[in-house]
């Protein structure tokens, strides 16, 4: 109560509207710290009260502390986490999530996968066929489902070429089950009104990753899951549930990540041309490799970025402090923030907010190319597209080096402009996701192949 509060009703009018996370955060809650100089704001949503912390000072306080900060066990009521389950590298912690943090990060460290990410962006050409109109939200997707399935889990879901992947169109039924608002915002409906569907489709593609599981202790390869088996501590649901974690978070991130870069290059040409030549100096004919990669700090600054403008992650999983606590912010004042309560880390918050960036709504890469440069650094309490601290992305290597090579390879062989009356003239218009993931929906990109 002592807290600055967001309306209830305004919240509860932005989901019944289905306004997207990244909007509600723009409307809501960015006006708390850049008009009021607020550190935090509480507003009730997805059935409890949630603090967004606001302030790259206390958010530095909260990130950087996992002990005294440990995640929140999700609701038992939220049929989500029936797929995702609980005992994995995302929603455990302690001595649990150290043994899970460490397997995973030994196994990610192994491989560098780019020339799978340039295979899996030429069976996408093939797709693409000659070019003209194409939905490109709709590729990103399979790419990136495809990316997470062969280099991490070892397993091909085959979205790229085949139309009806039977793992893809499982997702997206209880996917689109989950965006429901008002089971969202009342996940005890869940409990009253049980959905049979969704579940028996859950329980489903649960069985699909033990079946995939089961393959691999037989079938080894160089994936990450491979590795992760080596490690014995594990158990077979928490490789299960890994397992479903990497998919979950792996895909739809990057996913929508790619379609906002892509987005932003169409909206710009001057930027995309820019971009392609320095690519097609720096491939000079041949395939996306380190050395090259690290010759297109253009490109690279346009993956920055596209992540600040569009994050995918607008805010973080909660976090709680058992004991309470209280956080000084920058503007001198302190919040006191009570045991237990539901605390995000709002991430669209630092990376909109004009007090620290100027012009915070438009895409300009050029703010970033100092950092490449190696004038400054990137500054890591205001730009955390990948959070930052012990629970900071462990796949931010994976998910930059996939970017950087799908849109490399693309601006060497297509140049692309949105159709005339295209929504998303201005900037990328995101979908209503059910985790308020920033992803553009409906991206109808023309795309002519360059000769
Ligand atoms: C552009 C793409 C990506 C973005 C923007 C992103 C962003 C994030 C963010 C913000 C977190 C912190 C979440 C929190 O604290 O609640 C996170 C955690 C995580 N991400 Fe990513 N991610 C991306 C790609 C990936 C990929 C490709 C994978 C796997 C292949 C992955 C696996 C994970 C895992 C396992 C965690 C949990 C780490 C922990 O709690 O210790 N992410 N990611």
């Amino acid at each position: 109560r002592h807290l600055p509060r967001v309306s209830f009703f305004r919240v509860l009018w932005s989901y019944a509207n289905k306004e997207t996370e990244e909007a509600r955060i723009r409307k809501l809650y960015i006006p708390f710290m850049q008009e009021k100089g607020e550190g935090v704001a509480i507003s009730y949503a997805l059935g409890r009260w949630l603090i967004h912390i606001l302030d790259p000072k206390i958010w530095r306080t909260v990130a950087d502390d996992a002990a005294n900060w440990p995640k929140e066990l999700p609701p038992s009521d939220m049929v989500f986490f029936r797929f995702v389950g609980t005992k994995n590298v995302v929603f455990s912690n302690g001595e649990t999530w150290q043994k899970h943090s460490t397997v995973v990060h030994a196994a990610l460290k192994r491989t560098l996968p780019i020339e799978q990410f340039t295979v899996l962006t030429q069976k996408l050409f093939k797709r693409m066929g000659d070019g003209g109109l194409i939905k490109w939200d709709h590729w990103t997707m399979r790419v990136a489902l495809d990316a997470v399935g062969t280099t991490i889990l070892g397993y091909d879901f085959e979205a790229v070429e085949n139309d009806n992947s039977p793992f893809l169109k499982q997702y997206t039924t209880i996917m689109d089950a989950l965006s429901i608002p008002l089971f969202l915002v009342f996940p005890i409906f869940d409990v009253w009104f049980p959905r049979k569907d969704l579940i028996n489709n859950i329980d489903a593609l649960i069985a699909r990753f033990q079946a995939i599981l089961d393959y691999k202790r037989e079938n080894r390869g160089n994936d990450m899951l491979t590795y992760m088996l080596e490690e014995p501590s594990l158990t077979e649901e928490e490789y299960r549930h890994n397992m479903a974690a990497f998919f979950v978070a792996g895909h739809d991130s990057t996913a929508a990540a790619l379609s906002t870069l892509v987005a932003y290059l169409a909206i710009y040409p001057a930027f995309q041309e820019r971009a392609r030549k320095e690519v097609i100096h720096a491939l000079d004919n041949k395939d996306p490799d380190s050395h090259n990669l690290a010759n297109m700090q253009f490109l690279y600054a346009c993956v920055l970025e596209a992540l600040r403008i569009n994050t995918p992650f607008p805010f973080t999983a909660p976090r709680v402090s058992p004991t309470g606590a209280t956080l000084h912010g920058s503007n001198g004042k302190s919040y006191y923030i009570p045991p237990n309560t539901s605390t995000v880390l709002s991430i669209a918050s630092l990376h909109r907010n004009e007090n620290n960036w100027s012009d915070a709504h438009t895409f300009n890469p050029e703010r970033h190319l100092d950092t490449l440069t190696g004038k400054t650094k990137i500054d890591a309490t205001i730009w955390v597209p990948f959070s930052r601290g012990p629970r900071q992305c462990p796949a931010r290597n994976f998910a930059m080096y996939e970017m950087r090579t799908v849109t490399a390879l693309l601006l060497q062989s297509w140049e692309w402009e949105l159709p005339p009356g295209s929504p998303h003239a201005i900037a990328p218009q995101n979908v209503f996701s059910p985790f308020g993931l920033s992803s553009p929906k409906d991206l109808y990109i023309n795309f002519t192949k360059r000769g």
